[in-house]
């Protein structure tokens, strides 16, 4: 008994086919798309077989599946990945939006007690019910955009008891939700009011690290990644080094905010540290790129990021160019609010000149390599996860080229076989 064949597609677009676990420079832009071909999905959720129709027609002509997807005219592509998300808080912005347009930057308003602060103390006052409410509703928004692997991080807190709140939210998500999850503590999102950057490290090193290790040795929590805002203003060069360092020591994989208002020397830090991403990088340096390269440390862009504050795009070309590994995430949060990675990558195109090839190889493969997933998921390869999304289109550019069209382009997400969404609202154009 297998659970899913997907036949007769015009396009498999599989990414990579060789057990690549990241794709850079003109890896790239040669994506692997397969014409006129099938899949099949096993009852473990894993993919089983990819091939011409016409052989899995043949090979599978006697076996029982628990449903079929007729793809005749359609497209298959990997469910999209979201390297880098804020979804679990209380409290809108959408004031503070209204003073950005008016000309505020992100710092003026963080200064002025609001940004993180703002969303701090609506997160703190918040029940742990009300908070995974939120996020099963931004979550089921993002799957239904076509992430099936989304990184979520805490930082919200900035305190023991919020900060454990918050991953235990995101605990209940990863164990309850199709929706495959990537787990980050980022209790150095920001220096908590009435605290020196000094004293916010040591209460995250001797008071907030040492409880979490204890929760995750307990099996009540998992926690994949340490995260620190690493910024003039927030946490320092030198503490940011002592927090990531004492993350990496219990088992995490570096993934942290750097260089993204001012250039901070933070891509060589992550490099040094054998960070496995670094996140925004608007503000990196040509030595910051090169030590990136070196290290195989994935670049996490933020396309809405800059997008929303005005800032100057990432560079993503010298980044390619250099041998990089470009991710992309959507960065959702009360001040990038956007749920879609459709949305995110024609941004990357537009505003990033990334290419759709290079824009949809990070918004899989090499992001699913940002949270040490890319021996699972990120592809379409027989063993991997059986993660992809159908759409309704004859090639599979249109899920980028067609802004906001997502929502009518894409037919079904499957999440290990299972369908998790069947949209019978998506229209031919
Ligand atoms: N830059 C720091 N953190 C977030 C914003 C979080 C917030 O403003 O609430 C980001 O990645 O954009
Ligand atoms: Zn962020």
């Amino acid at each position: 008994m297998s659970k899913l064949l997907v036949k007769n597609a015009k396009q498999v677009v599989l990414i990579c086919n060789n057990g690549e676990k990241f794709l850079t420079k003109d890896g790239m832009l040669k994506l692997c798309v397969i014409e006129n071909s099938s899949l099949v999905i096993g009852s473990d959720g894993l993919i089983k077989d990819i091939g011409p129709a016409s052989t899995i027609d043949f090979q599978y002509a006697g076996v029982s599946f628990d449903k079929v997807i007729d793809a005749t005219g359609m497209c298959v592509i990997p469910g999209l990945v979201d390297a880098h998300t804020h979804p679990v808080w209380a409290g809108d912005r959408v004031h503070e939006f209204a003073m950005k347009l008016a000309g505020a930057t992100y710092m003026d308003v963080h200064r002025a007690g609001g940004g993180i602060h703002f969303t701090v103390e609506h997160t703190r006052a918040a029940l742990a019910s009300t908070l995974l409410a939120s996020l099963t509703g931004r979550l089921g928004r993002m799957q239904r955009a076509g992430t099936t692997l989304v990184e979520c991080k805490s930082g919200y807190g900035l305190e023991l008891q919020t900060e454990l709140k918050m991953l235990e939210v995101i605990e209940t998500a990863r164990r309850t939700l199709p929706i495959n999850i990537s787990s980050t503590y980022c209790g150095a999102h920001a220096v908590p009011k009435g605290k020196t950057v000094a004293e916010a490290t040591t209460d995250i090193l001797k008071v907030q690290l040492p409880r979490l290790r204890e929760r995750m040795s307990a099996g009540a929590l998992r926690v994949d990644n340490i995260d620190v805002f690493c910024e003039q203003g927030v946490f320092d060069l030198s503490s940011t080094r002592s927090i990531l360092q004492a993350g990496l020591d219990m088992g995490l994989n570096i993934n942290f905010h750097g260089d993204e208002l001012h250039p901070m020397n933070s891509a060589q830090l992550g490099a040094e540290l054998g960070a496995l991403a670094i996140s925004h990088l608007e503000e990196v340096t040509d030595e910051g790129i090169a030590a990136m390269a070196t290290a195989k440390t994935a670049a996490i862009l933020l396309p809405t990021t800059a997008y929303i504050l005005r800032l100057p795009q990432p560079r993503a070309r010298d980044m390619l160019e250099a041998g990089v590994i470009v991710a992309l995430g959507s960065d959702f949060n009360p001040n990038a609010y956007c749920c879609s990675m459709p949305v995110v990558m024609h941004l990357a195109c537009v505003n990033m000149r990334m290419s759709m090839p290079e824009a949809l190889a990070a918004a899989t493969i090499n992001a699913a390599y940002a949270l040490g997933r890319s021996h699972t998921h990120g592809s379409l390869e027989v063993n991997k996860h059986g993660d992809l999304l159908v759409l309704n289109a004859p090639r599979w550019e249109h899920l980028i080229y067609q802004l906001g069209g997502h929502q009518e382009l894409i037919r079904y997400v499957v999440i290990r076989g299972n369908v998790v969404y069947n949209n019978d609202k998506t229209m031919d154009f």
